[in-house]
């Protein structure tokens, strides 16, 4: 069943995120929760940091004691204790005492300033005093950074090493998160042969199983099973079993979703009464099949094309991925960038070229980004070796039939 011809993407993507729901959440121990989305918002148990503590190596005072300390008029107090970063104790300072400290030590309750070795003598029974430390000097506050019992974590965000180190420092040992979705690839075609294997006349290397893979683990899926079809009816539907059989949140396809004579994946999936064909305003890409197989898997028919597999997991999967494992934003941010060269676009539909990034922010123009497209050949949905020099695309939308040296274009960077 086709529903329409040139639906937008807007369009062809709502579809999609309406048959997805996010995958229910469960609780991991923190180590295990990297890369996962965050099921449930979380407030610090702990405040941070948790205690008053040293920010420098030195001696804790009472600030009254050292006021008029200065090169030519040096105070000395005498070390009556030592604490180090882990020390319960809290030695008691009289007037004309210091506590030897480390960075990291809880301050002790009597002083009310933290003078530095750089400004003493360094003395161990007796220490000498150079300079006057400022109110509360190189005390790190309990609670400066986050107080107890507020948010740090709010749901739909992507446990990046940083925010798991702010979740432990926050006093939390487990989270609630989302699994990562399991994906199964097939890719099919008769004329695909494994990387580096000799060719025949007609065959290729086969790339859109280590695309998709990669796509997928990078989009924060598992890949649990990737099968290759020839374009043969029984074959195809061997590899869907196998498939199928890894229990998949989602199975995507590459290849014979169009009209060609050995398009079996369009043949061996319309029967099956839930996988729609859809003709998507987008260049390239546009022949998509969306839906589900039997049991409830979520179905992309992507076409086969390598980089217009590319540009439908970046339009359609990568979305889809987001929402099933429950991240907040399931689209890229997108970025403004001048075009150093120019370019025809197809004004009826979207284009996403492929772009390598010339020079950026940091660059010698001084400017925001600057990219030009990534291949000789432009958007061309065959020009996979462009992909090698890609940074990301240029999003031009349908009414625009040409970007010129100079114009500004949106653009989503898919590496880093
Ligand atoms: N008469 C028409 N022909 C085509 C149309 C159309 O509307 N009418 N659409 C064109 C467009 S646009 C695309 S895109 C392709 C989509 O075709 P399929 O999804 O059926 O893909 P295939 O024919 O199987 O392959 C297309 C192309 O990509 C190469 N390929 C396929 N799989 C891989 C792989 N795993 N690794 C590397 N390369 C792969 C394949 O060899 C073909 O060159 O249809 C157009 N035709
Ligand atoms: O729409 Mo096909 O994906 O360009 O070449």
């Amino acid at each position: 069943m086709s529903r329409g011809a040139h639906e937008s993407v807007e369009a062809h993507l709502e579809h999609v995120l309406a048959r997805i729901r996010p995958l229910a959440a469960l609780e991991v121990p923190l180590a295990d929760a990297g890369g996962l989305v965050l099921g449930a918002s979380i407030e610090t148990r702990l405040p941070i940091p948790a205690f008053d503590n040293s920010a420098m190596d030195g001696y804790a005072v009472r600030r009254a004691d050292v006021a008029d300390a200065a090169p030519d008029r040096q105070v000395t107090l005498s070390v009556v204790a030592e604490v180090a970063a882990g020390s319960p104790l809290d030695p008691a300072i009289g007037p004309g005492e210091a506590v030897r400290i480390m960075t990291g030590a809880a301050v002790p309750s009597d002083a009310d300033a933290i003078v530095p070795f750089e400004d003493t003598d360094s003395g161990t029974r007796s220490v000498r005093v150079t300079a006057a430390p400022k109110p509360a000097a190189h005390i790190r506050r309990a609670g400066e950074d986050v107080a107890a019992g507020r948010q740090i974590l709010e749901a739909g965000v992507v446990l990046t090493a940083a925010r798991l180190a702010a979740a432990a420092a926050a006093g939390l040992a487990r989270l609630a998160v989302r699994p990562s979705p399991r994906v199964a690839v097939i890719v099919t075609g008769s004329e695909l042969v494994g990387p580096g294997a000799p060719l025949r006349r007609g065959q290729i290397p086969e790339s859109n199983s280590v695309l998709l893979a990669g796509l997928v683990t990078e989009a924060g899926g598992t890949v649990v099973r990737v099968e290759h079809a020839p374009d043969d009816a029984d074959a195809f539907a061997a590899a869907l079993a196998g498939a199928a059989a890894e229990h998949p949140d989602l199975v995507v396809l590459s290849g014979g979703v169009s009209v060609g004579d050995h398009d079996i994946v369009r043949t061996a999936l319309e029967p099956l009464g839930s996988v729609d064909f859809h003709s998507v305003a987008m260049q390239p890409g546009s022949p998509q099949a969306f839906g589900t197989l039997p049991g409830g898997i979520i179905v992309f028919g992507l076409p086969g094309n390598p980089v217009a597999v590319a540009v439908s997991f970046e339009a359609f999967v990568r979305p889809a991925l987001q929402l099933l494992r429950g991240a907040a934003r399931t689209q890229r941010r997108r970025l403004a960038a001048v075009a150093t060269a120019g370019w025809r676009s197809p004004v009826a539909r979207r284009q996403y070229m492929p772009i390598t990034i010339v020079d950026g922010a940091h660059g010698a123009s001084g400017g925001g980004l600057r990219v030009r497209p990534a291949a000789e050949g432009g958007s061309g949905s065959h020009l996979v070796g462009g992909l090698a020099a890609s940074d990301g695309f240029a999003i031009v939308e349908a009414g625009i039939d040409e970007v010129r040296a100079g114009d500004e274009v949106q653009i989503v960077l898919v590496d880093g």
